[in-house]
C-alpha cells in the first residue's frame, strides 16, 4: 500500500486543509501504516493502543490548533499515530531502535510532544499546569490531557482532577480531559472505577438519574430552573458523574472511532471555557481482528510478524527469563506457605504472575496502576502476619518511595520487593530503565538489597528474602541470564555473604610485582562479563550478592590482599553498590584505589541492551578496557589529581 493521502500530511496544518469527508480515508491509511510499520519492525512496539487511538488522534489535530494548543498523552505508548501526523511519518520505522525516535513523547523530539511521558497518570497534572500557565500569562490556548481508563486508576490522576476542577487564585484553566476508555489496561482492568465506567457506558446511569430527578421536580418551581440550567443542575440537584462532582463539565460517552461524533463534539468543547471532560469509548486493537480478539497479547508486538497470522508468544522460550524464574518461585513458595500474598500494580503479564493468578486467585492482587497503594497495602498485610511479595518494575517503584520508607521500612515490616527490569531495559528507554533502585533503597534503614548474578541465584535470593524478617529488594534484569541450571530445591543464601569466584594468581604490588593484583567486586548479572575480564587480566572476581548488608569482612579481606578494587553494577554509579564498598573501606581505614563501573550520571536512550551496555563499557571488553586504562601500569595506581 502506498498511502496516497497519508503521504500528503507532513504536519497537522496539512491535515486541517483536508475536507472532512477525507478524514475517514486518512484514518484508514494511518491505521494500516502503523500496523505495517510495526509488523516490519525488528524491535516491535505498542500495537493495540495505537490502533485504538487513530480516529481520536486525527480528530484532535483537526480540531485543535496544535502545537499552540497542547496535547498531553498519558503514558505516551499510544502516540504512534500522533508521531506520524506531526512530521515523523518516515521515522516511524525507527521507533524504539537505537538512534531512532522514542516510543514515547519527548519534548526534544518535536514541538508537538508537549510533555515527556512513559510512566502513567501524569497527563492531567501536566495539562492543568499548562492551562494555568496560559491563564497566568494571558494566552488564549487550550490544554488537552488524553488518559486511558487504566491510567485513570492512579491516585495521581484524581489528585489532578481534584485540583483542576475548581478555581485557584481566582483562575480556572481552560483544559479538556479526554478519558480514552477501552475497558483495558495491559491486563484486563480492575477495580471499582472500571465498574463505574462500565455503568456510565451502559448509558442507563446518567439518563435514568436525570429523568428520575426531573419527575421528582416536575410540579415544583425548581423544574423550570432545572430545565433551563440543566448542565448546572445535573451536578447540583441530581447525582452527576463523579467527574462533574470534581467540577468538570462531563460529555459522553461517545464512540471514539466515529469521526462524525468526535469532530463536532471536540469543536464544541474547544469553544468552552473552564475544565471540560470528554469520555470516549474505543477498542484496543481496533481494525485488526487478531488484536481486537486478544488485546492482552497485542498490547505490544515483540518484533517482525505477518499481520495475516499474527505473532506467537512462545510458552517455552529458548532461555528462561528472570521474570519466569520469579513466577515459578512465587508459585512454589505459595504452595509451601499459605501466608504468601502476591501483589502487582497492573503488571501481571510483565511480572510473570499469570500462573500465580490462575492457581492462587484469592492470594493474587492486581491493584491497578497504583504503585503507592501497592506498597502500603503490602505493609498492611504484613502488619497482620501475612507475607506480601510485591512484584514491581524497578522504575515503577520510584513512584512509591515514601511508602517504601515511611510505611514499610520505618516499621521494619517483612515485605519482599521483587524488582524486575532492573538496569537498562532496551527499547522503552530512559523512562523505564531501572537504574536507581540500588542507590535509593540501600540508604533506607532496615532495608536489605540483594543482587543475584544468575537465574538460579535469583530463585535462591527470593527464597532468602522471603525468610528474612525485614523488608528486602531482590533485583533482576529484563530478559534471560546466562542460562545456568535452576535448582528446584530452595536453599537460603548465607545472609550478607559474597563468594569469591576467581582468585588472581598475581602477587601483591606491595611485594614488588609488575602489575597490580586487582579484585573485581561484582553486584548482579554483570558477574559474567566481569569473570571474562577477570580471566584476561588475571584478577580476582567476587560475586558480592548483597549490596546491603555488605559483606564487610570479605571487603576487608580483599583490601588486605589486593592492590586495587573494581566495583561493577548495572545501576547508577552515583550512590550505588560501588559507593557502598567505598564507604565500607573508608570506615575501616583502607586506602585502596577503586574504579567504580556502572551506569553513568546521564539518561541512557532506547536501543538494544547489548549495544547500550557496550556503549557504557559494561560488556567484557569494556570492563577490561576500563581496568587496563586505570590500573594497567603501576603509576595509575596513584590517585588521579582532583581536576582530571
Ligand atoms: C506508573 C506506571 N505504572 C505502570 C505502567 C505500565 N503500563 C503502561 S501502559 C499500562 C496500561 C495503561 O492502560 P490505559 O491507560 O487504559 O491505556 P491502554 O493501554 O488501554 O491504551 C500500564 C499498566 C506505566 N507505564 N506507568
Ligand atoms: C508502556 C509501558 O509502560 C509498558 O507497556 C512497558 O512498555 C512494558 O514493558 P515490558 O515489555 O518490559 O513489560
Ligand atoms: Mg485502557
Amino acid at each position: 500500500m502506498n498511502y496516497p493521502l497519508l503521504r500528503t500530511i507532513d504536519s497537522p496544518a496539512d491535515l486541517r486543509r483536508l475536507p472532512r469527508t477525507e478524514l475517514v480515508k486518512l484514518a484508514g491509511e494511518l491505521r494500516a501504516y502503523v500496523l505495517d510499520t510495526l509488523s516490519n519492525s525488528k524491535v516491535g512496539g505498542h500495537l493495540g493502543s495505537n490502533l485504538g487511538t487513530v480516529e481520536l488522534t486525527v480528530a484532535l489535530h483537526y480540531v485543535f490548533n496544535t502545537p499552540e494548543d497542547r496535547l498531553v498523552w498519558d503514558v505516551g505508548h499510544q502516540t504512534y499515530p500522533h508521531k506520524v501526523l506531526t512530521g515523523r511519518r518516515e521515522q516511524l520505522a525507527t521507533i524504539r531502535h537505537l538512534g531512532g525516535i522514542s516510543g514515547f513523547p519527548r519534548r526534544d523530539e518535536s514541538p508537538f510532544d508537549t510533555f515527556g511521558t512513559g510512566h502513567s497518570s501524569t497527563s492531567i497534572s501536566a495539562a492543568h499546569g499548562m492551562a494555568m500557565a496560559a491563564k497566568i500569562k494571558g494566552e488564549d490556548r487550550r490544554a488537552v490531557a488524553i488518559i486511558g481508563d487504566g491510567s485513570m486508576t492512579a491516585g495521581m490522576a484524581f489528585e489532578a482532577l481534584n485540583n483542576a476542577g475548581v478555581p485557584h487564585g481566582g483562575l480556572l484553566g481552560n483544559m479538556l480531559v479526554i478519558l480514552n476508555d477501552n475497558d483495558m489496561s495491559i491486563s484486563p482492568p480492575v477495580g471499582a472505577l472500571n465498574k463505574y465506567l462500565a455503568r456510565l457506558m451502559s448509558g442507563n446511569f446518567y439518563s435514568s438519574a436525570r429523568e428520575g430527578a426531573k419527575s421528582v421536580l416536575k410540579n415544583t418551581p425548581l423544574y423550570e430552573f432545572a430545565r433551563r440550567f440543566e448542565e448546572h443542575t445535573k451536578g447540583m440537584v441530581v447525582p452527576g458523574t463523579i467527574f462533574e462532582e470534581f467540577g468538570f463539565n462531563y460529555v459522553g460517552p461517545i464512540d471514539g472511532h466515529d469521526l462524525d461524533a468526535l469532530i463536532p463534539t471536540l469543536e464544541n468543547l474547544r469553544a468552552k471555557k473552564g475544565p471540560q471532560f470528554l469520555h470516549v469509548v474505543t477498542k484496543k486493537g481496533q481494525g485488526y481482528k487478531l488484536a481486537e480478539a486478544d488485546p492482552v497479547k497485542y498490547h505490544a508486538a515483540p518484533g517482525k510478524f505477518d499481520p495475516a497470522v499474527g505473532f506467537v508468544k512462545s510458552a517455552t522460550p529458548a532461555k528462561t527469563s528472570f521474570t519466569q524464574v520469579f513466577g515459578e518461585w512465587l508459585c512454589d513458595m505459595a504452595e509451601q506457605d499459605k501466608r504468601l500474598v502476591g501483589i502487582t500494580p497492573a503488571m501481571r503479564e510483565g511480572s510473570g504472575m499469570v500462573e500465580f493468578h490462575q492457581r492462587f486467585p484469592t492470594r493474587y492482587h492486581d491493584v491497578g496502576i497504583a504503585e503507592q497503594h501497592a506498597v502500603t497495602f503490602a505493609a498492611g498485610l504484613a502488619c497482620e502476619g501475612l507475607k506480601p511479595v510485591v512484584a514491581i518494575y524497578s522504575t515503577f517503584l520510584q513512584r512509591a518511595y515514601d511508602q517504601l520508607i515511611h510505611d514499610v521500612a520505618l516499621q521494619n515490616l517483612p515485605v519482599v520487593f521483587a524488582l524486575d527490569r532492573a538496569g537498562l531495559v532496551g527499547a522503552d528507554g530512559a523512562t523505564h530503565a531501572g537504574n536507581y533502585d540500588i542507590a535509593f533503597s540501600r540508604c533506607i534503614p532496615n532495608m536489605a538489597v540483594l543482587t543475584p548474578a544468575d537465574e538460579n541465584e535469583c530463585r535462591q535470593a527470593l527464597y532468602t528474602a522471603y525468610q528474612h524478617n525485614s523488608p528486602v529488594t531482590v533485583r533482576y534484569p529484563r530478559g534471560a541470564g546466562v542460562g545456568v541450571a535452576i535448582a528446584k530445591e530452595m536453599t537460603a543464601l548465607d545472609w550478607g555473604k559474597g563468594e569469591v569466584r576467581r582468585e588472581s594468581s598475581k602477587p601483591h604490588l606491595r611485594s614488588n610485582s609488575d602489575s597490580p593484583r586487582i579484585a573485581i567486586l561484582s553486584f548482579g548479572t554483570l558477574l559474567y562479563p566481569a569473570l571474562q575480564a577477570g580471566e584476561q587480566l588475571d584478577a580476582t572476581v567476587v560475586n558480592m550478592r548483597f549490596v546491603k548488608p555488605l559483606d564487610q569482612a570479605l571487603v576487608a579481606d580483599l583490601a588486605r590482599t589486593h592492590d586495587a578494587f573494581v566495583t561493577i553494577e548495572d545501576g547508577c554509579v552515583m550512590g550505588g553498590a560501588g559507593s557502598a564498598v567505598m564507604e565500607a573501606m573508608q570506615a575501616a581505614g583502607f586506602d585502596l584505589p577503586v574504579l567504580q563501573l556502572g551506569l553513568p550520571d546521564e539518561y541512557i536512550e532506547h536501543g538494544d541492551v547489548a549495544s547500550l551496555m557496550s556503549a557504557c563499557g559494561l560488556d567484557a571488553a569494556g570492563i577490561e578496557r576500563s581496568i587496563l586504562k586505570r590500573f594497567g601500569a603501576r603509576p595509575s595506581l596513584v590517585r588521579p589529581a582532583a581536576n582530571q
